[in-house]
């Protein structure tokens, strides 16, 4: 092996998941000269995936570990025109769900095939619905999962959850497959991240064993995969996933996934599977709002067995409004700072304590900076937005970018209409009240309304 390369994993193995490691970068040969190093990738599909998820960070530490530039080339083939090296059988396969065919299997096993190890759903038991706090934001997603667990393959399939990171998809999809299991233990539920299904996928094809791969995943009663935004793009796997699609919904076997947006917007995808997509049910996961905020905090401080108390928790909620991860993660650093000095957690030492972390949330969502993302989210110009003209094109953004200011800064009335060219505190008050109202009956506006949220706190 090339010595650069050799060492250019070894820093890559410490800044990429293992996984990533084995199933992308191990595979790869490495030849180097003078004029650049060459990287050999087994197949097309492999080749297209380092270049898209790594060749940018593989450039960087060849520079660095060469202290030149030296050109990286990624090439399909192997060194010296001989056969890439089947890799170890360790590393996906660790990574990789081995269900068990389910008595709805679609492919036959071989006589004389090596028995099947048993059934892993991969469900994380804390993941329930008792553990989801339940909100505005997030009422239809819970209630529609639960049903989809109650009855699965036939209220709504497939059901698709999806909105921004960290509001908790992942906490329902698997709070939907341990309720199923709960209600019928001998259920074949498999839940996966979307990358496991694409490495899995590269694994069968490295060592030609698509027929497995196929009867795997459509064998299980339920399928649950996580992040599906990740297929787009990779044609290969959009092929596999859709028949795998067509196979459970015609055996009426459950699908449930996960989105980062809806997918009807995501670029490259294939129109057949967007249009799969939307036979069964869509729902937005919202980020929550304060009251759900303050509520899931005393909930998680409660499942620590945490002393929180709610002035605490109203302050977090009120100054960390972008998802729940990161509410989670300033409960925790909490709870860790405050045994480390044997403290009691009181709002000065949430202040002191987490400092940093709500600065950086003040400092993101700022009155100039709503105002900006207002103007360009509905191509108005920033000055005309500022200004005195009261067309409607630009008195409706107007309102939005106020209401907005009020809702996630922490500035009073009269400082967001002095920062609005001078209003009055009483219009921007009408218009907080005007907006609110038209999210409550159009959902054109509700829909802006949460996009811009979205955008400002994500
Ligand atoms: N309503 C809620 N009640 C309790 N916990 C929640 C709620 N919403 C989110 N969480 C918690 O927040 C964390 C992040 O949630 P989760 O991983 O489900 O987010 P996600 O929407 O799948 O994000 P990503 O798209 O980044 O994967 C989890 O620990 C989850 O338990």
């Amino acid at each position: 092996m090339s010595d650069l390369w050799r060492r250019c994993l070894e820093r890559l193995d410490g800044e990429l998941s293992p996984e990533d490691v084995h199933t992308w970068l191990m595979p790869l040969q490495a030849r180097e000269d003078g004029t650049g190093l060459y990287l050999y990738a087994p197949n097309p599909y492999s080749l297209e995936a380092v270049r898209s998820q790594f060749l940018g960070k593989i450039e960087t530490i060849i520079t660095h570990l060469a202290g030149h530039p030296l050109p990286v080339r990624l090439e399909v083939g192997s060194h010296g025109g001989r056969p890439a090296p089947a890799r170890p059988a360790s590393s996906v396969a660790a990574s990789m769900p081995a269900p068990a065919a389910s008595s709805a299997g679609q492919a036959s096993r071989p006589a004389d095939a090596a028995p099947e190890p048993p059934h892993q759903h991969n469900l994380d038991p804390h993941y329930t619905f008792e553990t989801f706090v339940e909100g505005k934001s997030n009422q239809l997603g819970k209630a529609a999962a639960m049903q989809v667990a109650m009855n699965p393959g036939r209220a709504y399939n497939p059901l698709l959850l999806y909105g921004g990171t960290g509001l908790g998809k992942t906490h329902l999809m698997h709070a939907a497959g341990n309720l199923l299991l709960q209600n019928n233990p001998d259920a074949k539920v498999l839940y996966l991240r979307s990358e496991q299904f694409v490495s899995g996928m590269v694994k069968a094809l490295q060592q030609k064993n698509m027929d497995d791969f196929k009867r795997r995943f459509r064998s299980v009663d339920a399928l649950l995969i996580d992040d599906i935004q990740f297929f787009a793009g990779k044609d290969t796997t959009q092929e596999e996933f859709f028949h795998t699609f067509n196979a459970l919904f015609e055996a009426k076997q459950q699908i449930i996934l996960t989105c980062d947006r809806y997918p009807k917007e995501l670029d490259k995808l294939e129109p057949r599977l967007k249009s799969r997509l939307g036979w069964g049910l869509s729902v937005a996961i919202e980020p929550p709002d304060f009251e759900t905020r303050a509520a899931i905090l005393l909930s998680k401080a409660a499942d620590k067995d945490m002393a929180l108390s709610e002035d605490v928790a109203m302050l977090l909620a009120r100054r960390i409004r972008s998802n729940v991860r990161d509410l989670e993660g300033a409960l925790n650093t909490l709870a860790a700072r405050a045994n480390f000095y044997r403290r009691s957690i009181t709002t000065d030492f949430a202040e002191e304590t987490l400092r940093d972390l709500l600065n950086t949330h003040a400092q993101a969502v700022t009155v100039p900076n709503i105002q900006k993302q207002v103007a360009d989210y509905y191509q108005v110009r920033l000055s005309d937005l500022l200004s005195k003209r009261r067309v409607r094109s630009l008195a409706r953004p107007r309102q939005v970018a106020m209401a907005l200011s009020k809702e996630l800064t922490e500035h009073s009335l009269p400082e967001i209409g002095e920062a609005f060219g001078g209003r009055d505190h009483t219009t921007v008050l009408h218009a907080c009240r005007t907006i609110r109202g038209f999210c409550e009956k159009d959902v054109r506006m509700r829909q802006d309304w949460e996009q811009l949220i979205r955008i400002l706190t994500g």
